[in-house]
């Protein structure tokens, strides 16, 4: 079945535990940590002492997304910090084998992603390395954007090669993407949806089980 990852980028950080804990008793596995450098990006999120001070409150699998430049250089410290999957840029990286090989060093599970501008030929290549693919259906930066539909397509040619080369590896959506439009990701070969404001900007465990009614449905 598919799973969610909704985005923290859009709880309310004056509490955000509070955010985190409306989402208990709900079918959620995992959460997604959305860390902005300003330089890879034109925006800063949070960094390592915000992921460290809710590891300690939350058993969620850490669904981390790096948009920064040479992440390599932070691999430690994620891991220090309590993440579980670690996913960077195609764009950010000098040498891309050897940080995802020292991501999985780290035992940390490793995910690929790049930017809707990326031809996604580069990305196949890698395929064979990684843990999940990120599909970016927006410029990465900001939450609230609108879904580009360009996307559907670059699921579809990932889904159809996965598949045809007996790949284990999970395709991940991420922007855009609302309760009215997720089943056609679904229908085009997503396994985990990425969702900031549709979950965080409104009735968090109402929002949550819509999701995972959908996902239901979708998997009879
Ligand atoms: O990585 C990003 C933005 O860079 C995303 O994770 C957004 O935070 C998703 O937010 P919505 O588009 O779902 O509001």
């Amino acid at each position: 079945m598919v799973e969610l990852s909704p985005s923290i980028l859009s709880c309310n950080f004056s509490n955000l535990q509070k955010d985190l804990d409306k989402t208990t008793g709900t079918d959620l596995k995992m959460i997604h940590i959305d860390v902005m450098d300003g330089i890879f990006v034109p925006n800063i999120s949070f960094g390592f002492k915000v992921i460290k001070d809710i590891r300690d409150k939350n058993d969620y699998f850490f669904d981390t997304h790096a948009m920064i430049v040479e992440p390599i250089k932070y691999i430690e410290e994620f891991k220090n910090s309590g993440v579980d999957r670690l996913t960077i840029h195609y764009e950010a990286c000098e040498n891309l084998d050897q940080t995802i090989d020292k991501i999985k060093d780290n035992d940390m599970e490793a995910g690929l992603t790049f930017k809707p501008a990326t031809d996604i030929n580069l990305i196949i290549p890698y395929l064979e390395k990684i843990d999940l693919v990120l599909v970016m259906s927006v410029e990465p930066g900001f939450g609230g954007q609108t879904f580009m539909e360009d996307s559907i397509e670059k699921i579809k040619i990932l889904r159809a090669y996965i598949d045809e080369n007996n790949l284990d590896v999970k395709i991940q959506v991420d922007g855009g993407i609302k309760t009215t439009n997720v089943e056609k990701v679904i229908d085009a070969g997503v396994d985990e949806i990425v969702s900031g404001s549709d979950v965080f900007g409104k009735d968090i465990k109402e929002q949550i089980n819509k999701y995972y009614e959908i996902f239901k449905q979708k998997s009879l």
